[in-house]
């Protein structure tokens, strides 16, 4: 295995689409993405319109909410919640064949629906008990900052692949987009051997992460290079990436790469992803004559269970608390 792991992950530069100021202008973005992901299923983006004062300000609420008391956070387990919305305290994710839970701890949100829907996919959120302009203001503005991102990746995605973006109507209806903001405790509150997320690939469609500048920790697996490649934690750039729905619906040719964090430095690190999966009710739109009709909520369903599971003595501690 190289030691050298010099390269990093292709930029692309969204302006040219959000803005174009010729057809080839987004030609290129469309022709970019599908490189870097067919190369590496991962790749780093700037232009994308979400403003930098917007990030900074959902950075702020992170250390708002994981700085409240941690009986305060576990009054807000996602564990009491169907709809998987909430917080979740360091240790009680792992991995099949992982020794260790994760170190993380991250608090979920996704589409704020007034009902329980499709068994937990759609329903409303849990807020912490913070100011406004503390928490909820400046999450839910970027929320729905990161979610259109993620519609405008998968547009360049269906394009990417011959297919109008038109395609987009039918596939989000009403997506299904769970965002998930973490912090990751320093080197020295970790055990030896454990990871702040263990080695895992992202189970669904396009995942747009916020990694604070300058704390770096997250690693991807080049399957070529046969190693792991340390990816920068740069101001305002987004890391981009695909999750096996989508390489299983573009036949492999947008790969999901397996990635993993470990925060090797004395500070927390924080970080925010937002997974963009679809309308829970709609099939492949990357290739629509595709006879396998299984739906976005089907393919999920058939995940979730597998990849994470909780500690059952962490689940049994919170069920009692
Ligand atoms: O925090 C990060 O940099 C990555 C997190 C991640 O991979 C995930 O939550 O799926
Ligand atoms: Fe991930």
């Amino acid at each position: 295995m190289s030691t050298d792991n010099s390269i990093v992950l292709p930029i692309v530069d969204l302006s040219g689409y959000l803005h174009p100021k010729s057809p080839a202008d987004k030609a290129r973005v469309i022709a970019e993405v599908r490189e870097a992901c067919s190369e590496y299923g991962f790749f780093q983006v700037k232009g994308h319109g979400v403003p930098l004062d917007m990030q900074k300000a959902l950075l702020r609420s992170l250390r708002n909410i994981f700085s409240l008391p941690q009986e305060e956070k576990l009054k807000l387990s996602f564990l009491n919640n169907p709809c998987r919305r909430g917080y979740e305290a360091s240790g009680m994710s792992v991995r099949e064949g992982d020794a260790m839970a994760d170190s993380k701890e991250a608090f979920y949100i996704g589409r704020e629906d007034p009902v329980i829907e499709r068994p937990g996919f759609y329903g409303p959120n849990v807020w912490p008990d913070l100011a406004e302009e503390d928490f909820h203001g400046p999450v839910w503005e970027y929320y729905q900052a990161t979610d259109k991102l993620g519609k405008m990746i998968w547009e360049i995605l269906l394009q990417g692949l011959g297919h109008p973006p038109s395609l987009m109507e039918a596939f989000a209806k009403r997506p299904f987009v769970q965002m998930k903001m973490i912090r990751y405790p320093p080197a020295s509150a970790t055990l030896p051997g454990q990871y702040g997320v263990g080695a895992h690939t992202d189970f669904g469609g396009v995942t747009v992460l916020l990694q604070e500048a300058g704390r770096e920790g997250l690693e991807v697996w080049h399957e070529g290079r046969q190693e792991w490649l340390p990816v920068p934690a740069m101001e305002n750039m987004y890391i981009i990436n695909c999750g096996d729905m989508i390489q299983n619906w573009s036949g492999g040719q947008y790969k999901s790469a397996k990635h993993r964090v470990i925060n090797k430095s004395d500070h927390e690190r924080l970080s925010c992803a937002t997974f963009w999966h679809g309308d829970v009710g709609a099939s492949n739109p990357l290739n629509p004559s595709d006879p396998n009709r299984e739906t976005v909520g089907q393919l999920l369903v058939k995940r979730f269970g597998r990849q994470f599971s909780l500690s059952k003595t962490v689940v049994e501690q919170v069920r009692a608390s």
